[in-house]
């Protein structure tokens, strides 16, 4: 199985490294003629990625359409940009495996839908998990989902990805899995917001817990199944996206709360902080769903200018409810 990676940011050049495993040829695209040159010159991705040595069995091309013969193509553009990314190729039947996290503004789709919207023939998997890139294409170890409803591929991605520091868990709950993976970033946020305002560890706690009732709620009024909401794509990521500066949406919600603004700590961004984008589009399919979800609404205060202490107390002041989903 010849692996395509589209998107050569730190996500994309770290799967591309798993997919290389044994000097097995990976085709990666990137949109920086800069990413292509330094990984086919020096196996580096100097710009996403700097410091890791990468297989030299990874080529980088520019143009999409190189990607042809591919037998599989890992999507790792961030979420906003894959209908444009893969609207701009023949995907044909070529199974999509998407990897980025995040839900479309204006249509409020989540990746994968927006897949099978361009790309209708394609069979459609997705991989997700607590997976920060450079623990990844350093080798450390990390477990992860891979849901697809077709067992059959499932079955051949894990044995193609899978090796004994990277253990894809097998799921036929697509939606599941793209959800807990949407929201967590947006929870991150949140959690880095009690950091970076310095409200404390038990704060953190209460916000993970509670995030993931808010998760709960939505996934299973979208259709997820709550066991994979309780697992390595939901609670595991937001459990390892809600405790380190590593993760880039978590630092978004530490300048947030130390009360700095989103458009300054977005402004000069090269990398992506996807909750900054879901956010928005994650309060009106709630509305619309009828799912109540408080700190997604305060992370959107936030985002939109409204006082840090403003808004922490209008979520402490929400009346006392039970405990339950
Ligand atoms: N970095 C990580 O540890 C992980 C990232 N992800 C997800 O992977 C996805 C990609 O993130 P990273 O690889 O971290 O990106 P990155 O933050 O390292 O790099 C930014 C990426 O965005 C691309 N980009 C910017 N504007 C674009 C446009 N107009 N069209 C297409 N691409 C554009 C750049 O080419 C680059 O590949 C995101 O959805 C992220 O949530 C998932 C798991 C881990
Ligand atoms: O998704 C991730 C880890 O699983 C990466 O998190 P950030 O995008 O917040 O850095």
């Amino acid at each position: 199985m010849k692996i395509g990676v589209i998107g050569g940011g730190a996500w994309g050049t770290a799967l591309a490294q798993v997919a290389a495993r044994g000097d097995a040829p990976v085709l990666l695209w990137a949109r920086e003629a800069e990413v292509v040159a330094s990984i086919n010159a020096d196996h580096e991705n100097r710009q996403f990625l700097a410091g890791v040595p990468l297989s030299p069995s990874i080529r980088a091309t520019g143009s999409l359409g190189d990607l042809a013969g591919c037998d599989a193509l890992l999507v790792v553009a961030p979420a906003q940009h894959v209908r444009a990314v893969l609207a701009e190729m023949t995907v044909g039947t070529t199974p999509l495996v998407l990897c980025a996290k995040g839900i479309e503004a204006g249509t409020r789709l989540l990746v994968g839908e927006v897949a099978r919207s361009v790309a209708p023939d394609a069979p459609i998997a997705v991989l997700s998990g607590p997976t920060f890139a450079h623990e990844v294409a350093a080798g450390k170890p990390t477990a992860v989902t891979l849901a697809c409803e077709d067992a059959d591929l499932r079955t051949r991605l894990s044995d193609r990805l899978g090796a004994p520091a990277f253990r894809p868990y097998a799921s036929a709950d697509v939606i599941g899995a793209e959800i807990g993976g949407a929201v967590k970033n947006v929870l991150a946020i949140a959690c880095g917001v009690v950091e970076g305002a310095g409200l404390g560890l038990n704060a953190r706690a209460a916000l993970i817990a509670r995030g993931f009732a808010e998760m709960t709620r939505f996934g299973l009024a979208r259709g997820a199944q709550a066991e994979t909401l309780t697992g390595l794509s939901g609670l595991g990521d937001l459990v390892l996206t809600c405790s380190s500066t590593n993760s880039r949406n978590f630092s978004l919600g530490v300048g947030l709360g130390q009360g700095r603004s989103a458009a300054e700590l977005l402004s000069d961004r090269k990398t992506v902080a996807e909750g900054a984008f879901t956010a928005p589009v994650l309060r009106e399919a709630a509305a619309e769903a009828g799912v109540e979800m408080p700190v997604t609404l305060a992370v959107n205060a936030l985002l939109e200018g409204a006082p840090v202490a403003e808004v922490i107390d209008a979520l402490l002041s929400r009346p006392l409810r039970a405990e339950a989903v």
